[in-house]
């Protein structure tokens, strides 16, 4: 990839397409084709196939793709198998159809099995059953791995996936309906104490463990696997340490401030146990997460309270 190269972000102003064109940008690429979902939606099959017909890329990070926690995967499941998989599989046959020289597929840690050993090694994909409440956006990303090998296999193309664990970082989405739980406690907890409310509820029983990596991290651990690994295996992206919910919530509380108490709901699912990554290939790869996780956090409220106050302005 030269500092030329014909770049398509999909999903350039979601969370991890936006940390992707910033670590691009910052690294001196400056061909990058981006497009919003109301200039180019990725669903529509034609449309996708003009886009990638009429221009010239060499290059594709598909970071575009139906994303929620686990309330909005619960309850909108048609939507996440539909609108994933055609927005894969159109990206991915017409990146074959015009000679795309790689493309990066981007899984999640939600492929592993429910109940599959900790820390999830890649090889346990398809060895066990899913967690119910993302079953449908799992079963999508996992059709678009094997996509992905099978364009590999057949065609010869060089396209690889990634599986991040759970991501936070600028331009998250803090919608508390379909947010994921970082982003859904840093409002919470402001919230509540810009009001004075006495309490924050806190989503199930707390005891989930859940592993959180910057998007900037991972933003550079994309680029560094566009430049330096071609296998069609997937690769962990995490930063190999997780924390209980009960425990993110204490630590979100004391950044933001808050003095009052934490409830639980337990008529809220808690989703997957566990799901800690083995990181140990992608640092034999030669790459290795940075950003500590109370750094990160109070970076982003940092950007939470300066949003607020812009949009005041
Ligand atoms: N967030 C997380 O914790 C994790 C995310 N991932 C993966 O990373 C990838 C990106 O996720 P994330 O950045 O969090 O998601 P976001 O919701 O922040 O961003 C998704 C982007 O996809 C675009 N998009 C959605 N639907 C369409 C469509 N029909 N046509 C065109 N563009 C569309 C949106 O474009 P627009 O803004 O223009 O509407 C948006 O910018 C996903 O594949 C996800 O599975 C993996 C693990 C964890
Ligand atoms: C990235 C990943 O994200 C999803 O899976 P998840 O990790 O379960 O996601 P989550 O962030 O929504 O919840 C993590 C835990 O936190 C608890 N929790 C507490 N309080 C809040 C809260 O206020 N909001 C949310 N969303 N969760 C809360 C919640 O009950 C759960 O126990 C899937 O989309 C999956 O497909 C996927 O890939």
């Amino acid at each position: 990839m030269h500092s030329n190269s014909s770049i398509y972000v999909a999903g350039h102003r979601g969370l991890v397409g936006s940390a992707i064109v910033r670590a691009l940008e910052s690294k001196g690429y400056t061909n990058l084709l981006l497009r919003t979902s109301s200039e180019l939606d990725l669903r529509n099959q034609e449309a996708v196939n003009d886009f990638f017909k009429n221009h010239a890329i060499e290059y594709v990070f598909l970071a575009a793709a139906k994303v929620g926690g686990i309330v909005a995967n619960n309850n909108y499941p048609a939507e996440y198998i539909r609108d994933n998989l055609l927005i894969q599989t159109n990206i991915i046959d017409a990146a074959y159809r015009t000679g795309v020289e790689k493309l990066l597929f981007l899984g999640s840690t939600c492929i592993y099995p429910k109940f599959a050993p900790q820390p999830l090694k890649e090889e346990y994909l398809l060895t066990g059953s899913l967690e119910p409440t993302n079953e449908p956006y799992a079963i999508a990303k996992i059709a678009g791995i094997n996509m992905c090998q099978s364009y590999n296999r057949q065609y010869n193309t060089k396209y690889i996936s990634v599986m991040p664990t759970n991501l936070y970082g600028p331009n998250d989405n803090y919608d508390l309906t379909t947010s994921h739980v970082l982003p859904a406690l840093i409002r919470k907890f402001h919230e509540a104490k810009k009001n004075g409310q006495p309490v924050v509820e806190v989503w199930g029983t707390g005891q989930p463990r859940r592993e959180f990596l910057h998007a900037d991290d991972l933003a550079d651990a994309c680029l560094y696997l566009m430049l330096n690994y071609e296998g069609s295996e997937i690769v962990n992206i995490g930063v190999g340490d997780d924390i209980p919910i009960s425990e993110l919530a204490e630590l979100i509380k004391t950044i933001v401030g808050f003095e009052g108490d934490i409830v639980y709901n337990t008529s809220v699912p808690d989703g997957t146990p566990r799901k800690l990554v083995d990181v140990t290939k992608i640092n034999g790869l030669g790459w290795k997460a940075r950003i500590a996780l109370e750094d990160g956090l109070r970076s982003v409220y940092g950007m939470f309270l300066e949003n607020e106050l812009i949009a005041k302005k």
